[in-house]
């Protein structure tokens, strides 16, 4: 059975729960993701620790936005790392955008379009006016532009950037909640089968999955129905 496009986001406190959270749900996902708490804590020998507990990919989430100079430093840093994906803010522009491609040879730089947890009216105080999927596509094509090789947003929008940037581009969706599931800090949420079914290639999830009692069962019910959808 082929493991579900599904990154669960290994947001834990420690390592030995994101050990714990990890060898529960690798044999039915097909990627761990380390973000800021992870990495900001134990550094980059956390990645090798990860890699070498799942055998599963790693996508390192570290958001990077900054100056060209700045950003090109920071991913040739994290190259030898060698996560399969890297994330950048697509506010950063073109330039900085090409420059985390150009530096971290190996990996796939995301662009991660407008975050999931902005409602439109969160877009709209900080300047960016309209319906979000406007700005979420303008942003996607500036990213693509640049070089970025998968963009990330909600999967309320991903059909309309799915249309705008064709099938070459990896589209990534968090905000993902099974039917019924708190949003919490989310906005643009969508469920899973949805996000699937309107085009996402990779789920992200976290505390659907990892704040369950049951980790390794949530993971797996979750990519039982992604099946479904996907055979369908
Ligand atoms: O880049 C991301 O992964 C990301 C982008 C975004 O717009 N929204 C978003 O929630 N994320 C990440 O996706 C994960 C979502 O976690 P849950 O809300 O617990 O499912 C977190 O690790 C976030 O850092």
């Amino acid at each position: 059975m082929t493991s579900a496009p599904i990154a669960v986001a290994l947001d834990a406190p420690d390592l030995e729960t994101a050990a714990r959270w990890a060898a529960a749900v690798t044999p039915h996902v097909s990627t761990v993701k380390v973000g800021l708490e992870l990495y900001l804590r134990y550094g980059p020998d956390v990645i090798a620790s990860v890699r070498g507990a799942t055998g599963v990919q790693v996508f390192l989430d570290l958001k990077l936005h900054d100056i060209p100079n700045t950003v090109a430093g920071a991913a040739r840093a994290v190259a030898r790392l060698r996560p399969a994906i890297l994330t950048v803010h697509a506010a950063g522009g073109r330039a900085m955008i090409r420059a985390a491609v150009e530096n971290a040879p190996n990996t796939r730089v995301a662009a991660v379009t407008a975050l999931t947890s902005l409602s439109e009216a969160d877009l709209e105080r900080i300047g960016v006016r309209g319906p979000s999927g406007d700005a979420v596509r303008r942003l996607a094509v500036e990213a693509v532009g640049a070089g970025a090789q998968a963009l990330v947003c909600s999967p309320r929008e991903v059909a309309a950037v799915r249309a705008e940037v064709g099938p070459g581009v990896m589209l990534i969706t968090p905000g993902v909640r099974p039917a019924g599931a708190e949003t919490q800090d989310q906005a643009r949420v969508a469920t899973p089968e949805q996000a699937i079914a309107d085009g996402a290639d990779l789920l992200v999830i976290g505390r659907p999955i990892t704040a369950s009692a049951d980790p390794g069962a949530a993971a797996a019910r979750i990519a039982t129905a992604l099946r479904r959808v996907l055979q369908a």
